[in-house]
């Protein structure tokens, strides 16, 4: 399989099941239903500075000056809407405070000056003009006015604009829950590796990633090579629906050390994608586990790091936007730059080369073999090579690294 099929492969699952969620923990899901205002925004006229609503005719002001007279009361409780203006008078109001009927506008309190009961305003405000610093009922919106489409992501932006409508809870494809399997006896977390060991690469660097990605949740469990131990884990996991989908690492492979491949085939798993034409990565699969509440998808990406990394790029990326329903079986996110140095291809297939932005466009950022890390790390996207490679000046299509965004580069994703 292609990588270009293979990412649609990964595109096209199904969205998760919708869910109502309160506002907070809705953040980051997509929308299932539009957001509608629940009444006018703001619901009554309110003054927009501190100072006195001021009704339209002042008292008469032999001086030239405009005059009002006082009321004697101050805002009370921003609740409380005032008596209704009498002409000639003011009444003192408060920044988001109502406004009472009949204020002609409000004068900043900078701009006023009180002798007993008695406010003139300076001959220099503009604030005596009809309406300055009155904020109207319905200006931002009208009750039933749509204020969030439907199949967007809720940004915190936009939650706080729901809140601000009066909803205490929404319905969005939430976020996918992810259990990480992390295979490998020789796989150590602490200290530096001894012959025959290696320090995790994966349980450390794929929870925030994932995160960045739209997961929930990432829990994390750690195993040997055993199939039967691999498969009682994925049964546990598929019986409790604890998670919506589980992320392995190691043992892709088809050697006999190799544990996934036999593990899915004890559950009667079905490989939606079962190696890709790319290099580094090309182990990488895609599997359906039967259950009985819908598919639990599996991502098992290969054990080699650079692989791995790129295996969760190329089809992690497409599969999260999927079960997000996130552009749901369309596009892919890959953004287009230039080629700034000759990026050689690999022998056969797509190659996965880590590239960082150079002056001319993106050149290759060095130590890209598949068990390597330093490429990556330095790497703001992965190019995506032909074999025939690509010359400078070509254009070249990139995947965004999880967690490998640089300023000033607004990677589309
Ligand atoms: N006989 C074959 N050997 C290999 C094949 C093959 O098709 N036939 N494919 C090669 C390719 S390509 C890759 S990529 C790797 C895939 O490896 P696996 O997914 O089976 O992973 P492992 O064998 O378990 O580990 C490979 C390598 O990665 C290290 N590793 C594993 N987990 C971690 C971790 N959490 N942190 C850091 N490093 C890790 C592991 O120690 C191995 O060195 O297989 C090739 N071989
Ligand atoms: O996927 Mo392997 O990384 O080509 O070495």
């Amino acid at each position: 399989m292609t990588l270009t099929q293979a990412r649609h492969r990964a595109a096209a699952l199904t969205a998760l099941p919708p869910a109502q969620l309160r506002v907070p923990d809705a953040i980051g899901s997509v929308l299932v239903d539009p957001v509608h205002a629940q009444q006018d925004i703001p619901h009554v006229s309110t003054s927009a500075m501190d100072g006195w609503a001021l009704a339209a005719d002042p008292l008469p002001h032999p001086d030239g000056a405009p005059r009002w007279s006082l009321r004697p009361e101050s805002p009370r409780s921003p609740a409380i809407r005032p008596a209704p203006l009498r002409p000639g008078e003011a009444t003192e109001v408060l920044t988001g405070s109502p406004v009472p009927e009949g204020t002609h506008a409000v004068l900043r309190t900078e701009h006023g000056i009180t002798a007993g009961s008695e406010l003139q305003a300076i001959s220099t405000s503009p604030d005596t003009a009809p309406q300055r610093n009155v904020r109207h009922a319905g200006a931002e919106c009208r009750a039933q006015d749509q204020l969030i489409p439907a199949g967007v992501v809720l940004t915190p932006a936009r939650a706080a604009v729901a809140a601000v409508a009066g909803h205490d809870h929404l319905r969005v494809i939430p976020r996918p829950r992810v259990q990480l399997l992390l295979t490998g006896a020789e796989v150590i977390t602490r200290g530096t590796p001894a012959p025959g060991q290696v320090r995790d690469v994966f349980g450390l660097a794929l929870p925030p990633m994932l995160r960045e990605m739209g997961a929930g949740t990432v829990d994390s469990q750690r195993l040997g090579d055993d199939p039967e131990e691999l498969a009682e884990a994925l049964r546990q996991i598929s019986a409790t629906g604890a998670a919506d989908l589980i992320i392995t690492s190691g043992g892709t492979a088809h050697s006999r050390a190799d544990a996934l491949r036999p593990a899915l085939q004890m559950l009667g798993a079905e490989l939606e994608v079962d190696s890709v034409d790319m290099r580094p990565g090309h182990p990488v699969l895609l599997a359906r586990l039967p259950r009985r509440e819908g598919p639990l998808y599996l991502l098992g990406l290969p054990g080699n790091p650079l692989a791995g990394f790129s295996a969760l790029s190329a089809l992690g990326v497409p599969l999260l936007r999927a079960l997000r329903g996130i552009d749901h079986g369309s596009r892919t996110p890959t953004l287009r730059r230039t080629a700034g140095a000759q990026l050689s291809g690999a022998r056969r297939g797509t190659r996965l080369l880590p590239v960082r932005q150079g002056a001319q466009g993106v050149i290759p950022a060095g130590h890209s073999r598949s068990h390597m890390m330093r490429g990556l790390a330095e790497a703001d996207a992965l190019a995506i090579v032909p074999a025939a490679g690509i010359a400078p000046g070509e254009p070249v299509d990139c995947l965004p690294v999880p967690g490998q965004h640089q300023e000033g580069l607004a990677w589309d994703v």
